[in-house]
């Protein structure tokens, strides 16, 4: 049994003496739970082996209690993957008392996500996200897909469209030049670069700057940093830590032990009143913003305070960490790829030379190469290792295979993008798999499956609405870097390159971003 996992659960979701009692705790409940369990597997395997339908393959490696999360290790995507390859593109696991199906084919996705949207749209009912986070059913990301959802999501797809989203382009470009300036400075200065944390600040800034017409001073602003501190605490309890009773049978009193309830309550609270607060001023204020559009679109949608609070603090938490983790991982791979730098460099200086100019987010057909890599980016390495998990509303048939009403429907990113029979050599970086595709990552998310080949937002109508605003951010990013600069290893201690560990992940929730690594930002040769 890899107890790794376990420990790990324990010591970051419940650090100090706590983390003591509640694991003795759990193992008194683990002799009490077998005996339950025995009776419930009876009833369990009744449910998954239908007559007449094909059995969902399951993995061996699952413990009495806790089914498959003990096996998931340090790095969950790369078991998922190993479970994929081993039992194929549907699997079932058991996380707790959870039964998740996991897909890593685009085909069977999009049957189960597109196809079945009426039965496989919903969302769990988790203790943090529902109950507290959403307010028993407010906001857009965490909520069924009712008409209140409906209403949230139309106000977020309005002001989030490339249109709308245009009109906001000097901030984007302004923000994303500070910090390319502030990346180059540093790395004169110390010899090499940290870039995540920059990365992070550039695109947190970038939304509380669209959001609510406030530009960050610089990247030491308290705002900032609140906010950001704000999203990875929403992002952390949005995972088994802050609904463990949903994962764990008789465990919800864990959370109450150690204390974690009070935190969820203080970190709502606290979000309630900062962003009840720039929201306010927004709309006061002389400056256009997204706060302020959709308070023009309340009435219409029958939206109140609460509802906007909820969508501008889901706004910044799916799309902050998100962008900033696909713009990270192009510092981190890139340093490997000269060559490739150096075609995306000349591209640049084509359109420059031309144009006189930068190249915008709308001359993106004019840089095929550029975009190119910019997809194998997002292919290369996912930027959530499970989306964000649907639940299936009803019983749904899958091609043969029977899934129950109440599962938690995934799809497993790392697995589909990484997937041979869509990608050929899915395991080499090679942006010209995508050489001649020139639509928009929307466009892909959106187009029939025979030619779409980006998974990276989710399906159906829970897939992103912040698509356009990732994309522009991410291409911002790279082509003012490398319209002026190329980003070097640094070198180790025997004069050889030294690279960032590719598999050196941050997790946060279903967050996978690289973890910190330093590269040199150098003058390129014009
Ligand atoms: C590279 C960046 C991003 C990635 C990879 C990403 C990925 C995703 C995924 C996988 C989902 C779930 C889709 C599904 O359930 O099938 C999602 C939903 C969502 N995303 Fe993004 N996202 C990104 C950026 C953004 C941005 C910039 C925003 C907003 C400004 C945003 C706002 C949302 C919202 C509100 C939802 C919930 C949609 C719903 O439940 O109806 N995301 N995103």
């Amino acid at each position: 049994m890899d107890r790794e996992w376990l420990k790990l659960f324990f010591e970051e979701n419940y650090p100090t003496q706590a983390s003591g009692v509640v694991a003795a705790a759990v193992t008194v409940i683990l002799a009490y739970s077998i005996h339950s369990l025995v009776s419930l597997r009876k009833k369990n395997v009744a449910v998954w082996h239908r007559k007449g339908y094909m059995e969902i393959p399951t993995p061996k490696d699952s413990y009495p209690y806790f089914g498959h999360m003990l096996s998931l290790g340090k790095k969950p995507f790369l078991q998922l993957e190993k479970w994929h390859q081993e039992l194929g593109p549907v699997v079932h696991i058991d996380m707790g008392i959870q039964p998740w199906v996991l897909i890593s084919d685009p085909y069977i996705a999009h049957e189960l996500f597109v196809k079945n949207e009426v039965k496989s749209s919903d969302r769990m009912r988790h203790a943090f996200t529902y109950d507290v986070y959403s307010k028993g059913g407010k906001g857009i990301v965490f909520i069924p897909p009712n008409q209140e959802w409906k209403n949230c999501r139309t106000v977020a797809d309005t002001i989030l469209s490339t249109e709308n989203i245009k009109n906001f382009v000097n901030i984007i470009e302004a923000v994303t030049d500070n910090t390319i300036n502030r990346l180059k400075e540093v790395s004169e200065k110390d010899g090499s670069v940290s870039p995540v944390k920059y990365i992070q600040k550039a695109i947190f800034g970038i939304m509380i700057s669209l959001l609510f017409g406030k530009t960050p001073g610089s990247i030491e602003d308290s705002l900032l940093d609140s906010i950001i501190c704000m999203a990875e605490n929403e992002l952390r309890l949005a995972g088994p830590s802050g609904d463990i009773g949903s994962f764990l049978r008789y465990s919800s009193w864990v959370n109450t032990v150690t204390r974690k309830n009070k935190e969820i309550k203080s970190v709502v609270d606290t979000r309630d009143k900062v962003y009840g607060e720039l929201i306010s001023e927004a709309i006061a204020g002389e400056t256009d913003c997204l706060a302020k559009q959709a308070n023009l679109l309340k009435e219409k949608y029958n939206l109140d305070e609460m509802d906007l609070i909820i969508i501008m603090d889901e706004l910044i938490g799916a799309g902050g960490d998100t962008t900033a983790a696909s713009a990270s991982w192009l510092f981190a791979i890139l340093p490997r790829y000269p060559d490739i730098q150096k075609k995306m460099g000349e591209e640049i200086d084509k359109f420059i030379a031309k144009n006189g100019r930068i190249p915008t987010f709308s001359d993106r057909k004019e840089l095929p190469y550029v975009i190119a890599v910019l997809r194998e980016n997002l292919r290369y390495r996912s930027v959530t290792c499970l989306g964000l998990p649907h639940l299936a509303a009803e019983d749904v048939e899958l091609l043969g295979y029977y899934i129950p009403k109440g599962t938690v429907l995934i799809s497993s990113m790392p697995a589909l993008n990484m997937n041979q029979d869509v990608f050929d050599d899915p395991k080499e970086f090679n942006p010209e798999r995508f050489l001649g595709d020139t639509s928009t990552w929307s466009e892909s998310t959106q187009g029939d499956i025979q030619s779409r080949n980006v998974f990276a937002f989710g399906w159906g109508k829970r897939s992103c609405p912040g698509v356009n605003l990732a994309e522009m951010n991410v291409f911002n990013i790279c082509v003012r870097t490398f319209a002026h600069y190329t980003i070097e290893p640094t070198l180790g201690t025997d004069g050889k390159p030294s690279y960032a560990d590719l598999n050196d992940i941050l997790s946060l929730g279903t967050l996978y971003g690289p973890n910190e690594f330093s590269v040199k930002i150098v003058k390129r040769a014009v």
